[in-house]
């Protein structure tokens, strides 16, 4: 056995981890998924057709305030809750040095990476760790790092990388950035919602920024059997991932098909997450998605969480002035909700295959990660 429950419960990576990632031993079982990943849906095949169907952005018409482009930020947003985004504003230079920050950080020996590990009791989910699928027990093929960037009193300085030596810098920089772009894009949506720019942006003003930075090593045993990480839709309101290789395996679910994402050089990925589709009154959809794993090639991304509420609650906009479809409810109750049915994956792991012990414990480090993130 690879790593002992607690770890895998405490989300670290082990030396054993460490080495499957690296090939050098057999696959240890809790990475491997049977027919789940088909059992999820048909994957669409990634010709020209199905590929031109993806939706692309471009930034700089967004900002010349073209209807044309509205309009499409608008049909991606509804008919996909997705879309790839081509000719951003996004400083050239901040985002070579996130990319070479981030590269560097997982070449690190894993006791350099350990060093700002996470730290369950005290710190929720952040920090260098191993995610875990709580619907299955099944550990994702990936190493990250989470890290809370905005608001500032947020950070834990403690498990902000010190190797390579810019890496704060970079990330810090590369986070305005981020605020910029999407303040930018909330702005364009409010256009198409037909509310002024200022009710969506003050949803987001002062509200949490998380960055996970992934890494996807590839599995040359059998990729098939892995994943990077599994089918979900993303819980804050907006998600904007940035590919540093060209490496496939993001898909996103439309209409019970899965559609391949293909990497798209100097683009960003966006994702309408659950708040959004809330905000909107159901207008914008939330998108399932999942990594799936190359047997040659690794993949890195960094992905940009930004948080929203209305006056402390989740709720459609009123300026929308549409009856509600779906309920007002306050930010820590919504968060609460968001990770109820954990408990009951929880509990059902537990009378499966695991300790009460280590159900406390996995129940605490949710917990902890609920108030972590709720802070709206
Ligand atoms: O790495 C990616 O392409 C997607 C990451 C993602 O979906 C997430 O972190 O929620
Ligand atoms: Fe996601």
């Amino acid at each position: 056995m690879e790593a002992s429950t607690k770890n895998m419960l405490r989300d670290e990576i082990t030396d054993a981890t460490a080495a499957a990632f690296a090939g050098t031993t057999v696959i240890p079982d809790r990475y491997v998924w049977s027919d789940e990943i088909a059992r999820e849906g048909a994957v669409v095949a990634c010709d020209e057709e199905s590929c031109k169907l993806i939706p692309i952005l471009d930034m700089a018409s967004l900002l010349d305030g073209s209807q044309e482009e509205i309009g499409k930020l608008g049909s991606a947003c509804r008919g996909w809750g997705f879309f790839q985004l081509k000719n951003h504003c996004v400083d050239k230079t901040v985002l070579e040095r996130v990319k070479d920050n981030t590269l560097e950080f997982f070449k690190l020996p894993l006791e350099k990476k350990k060093e700002v590990a996470i730290v369950n009791a005290e710190d929720g989910f952040q920090g260098f760790g191993h995610h875990f699928n709580t619907s299955t027990g099944k550990l994702d093929w990936a190493e990250s790092l989470l890290l809370g960037l905005q608001p500032v009193e947020h950070r834990n300085m403690d498990i902000w990388p010190t190797h390579p030596p810019t890496f704060r810098e970079a990330a810090e920089r590369y986070s305005m950035e981020m605020t910029k772009l999407t303040s930018l894009l909330m702005a364009s949506m409010a256009i198409d919602l037909g509310v002024k720019p200022e009710t969506l942006l003050e949803t987001i003003q002062g509200k949490l920024q998380n960055m996970v930075f992934h890494h996807y090593p590839p599995c040359r045993h059998d990729a098939d059997k892995v994943m990077g990480i599994p089918s979900h839709t993303d819980g804050l309101c907006l998600t904007v991932v940035l590919e540093l290789d060209t490496t496939p395996g993001l898909q996103v679910k439309k209409e019970g098909r899965w559609f391949p994402v293909r990497p798209l050089p100097g683009s960003f990925t966006v994702f309408v997450g659950d708040i959004l589709e809330v905000l909107t009154n159901g207008k914008y959809k939330s998108v399932e998605h999942r990594v799936l794993v190359d047997a040659e090639r690794d993949r890195v991304t960094v992905a940009t969480f930004q948080d929203a509420c209305v006056a402390g609650m989740v709720k459609p906009l009123p300026e929308l002035g549409e009856e509600a479809r779906y309920e007002s409810i306050g930010k820590l109750d919504y968060t609460h909700r968001q990770f109820s049915f954990l408990s009951s994956v929880v509990m059902k792991m537990y009378t499966s295959s695991m300790s009460l012990g280590i159900v406390l414990l996995h129940s605490t480090i949710l917990m902890h990660y609920i108030w972590t993130i709720s802070k709206c």
